[in-house]
């Protein structure tokens, strides 16, 4: 169990009131796809990922980026259980999706740097410490099906 001082609460709230899960979680998507670009093989169902340009206008990674950061949100609403809250998304993303863990961390990393230049000096070395923290265990939490 991951213990959260008031704190740390406040920061990722403070963080997390000033995303827009459709506008952040596609550039999130986008970039994870243009950075590494062998995550693309996940998505196959999702058309055209040819070019930065074909993934940035896919209406597909638009759509699920937002999926991806809402559930991150919820996973903030649930900080004081993620890895239960996650159970059956981490079992999903194992058994039926197969994805490699070590993708969640890549995933978890570019969404700090979309929200480092988002929140620009309001990202804070402390800010960034407790959304850190966060990541670690909405890492941890969604790697936990796979074992
Ligand atoms: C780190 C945070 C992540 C979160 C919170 C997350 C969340 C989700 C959610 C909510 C869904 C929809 C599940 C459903 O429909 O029941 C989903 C589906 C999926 N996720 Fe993730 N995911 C994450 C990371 C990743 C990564 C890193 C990859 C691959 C590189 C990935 C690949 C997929 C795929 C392929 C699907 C199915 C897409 C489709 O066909 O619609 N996910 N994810």
């Amino acid at each position: 169990m991951v213990h959260w001082t008031a704190e740390e609460k406040a920061a990722i709230n403070s963080v997390w009131q000033k995303v827009n899960v459709e506008k952040d979680g596609h550039e999130t998507l986008t970039r994870l796809l243009v950075v590494y670009p062998w995550t693309q093989r996940y998505f196959s169902s999702f058309g055209n990922l040819s070019n930065i340009t074909a993934i940035n206008g896919n209406a597909k990674v638009h759509g699920h980026g937002k999926k991806v950061l809402s559930a991150i949100g919820e996973a903030i609403h649930h900080i004081d259980d993620v890895k239960g809250f996650l159970a059956d998304l981490s079992k999903k993303h194992a058994r039926e999706l197969h994805v490699d863990p070590e993708n969640f961390k890549r995933l978890a990393d570019v969404l700090v740097i979309v929200l480092a230049a988002k929140l620009g000096t309001a990202f804070t070395p402390q800010v960034q410490a407790a959304w850190e923290k966060f990541n670690a265990a909405l890492v941890a939490a969604l790697s936990h099906g796979y074992f």
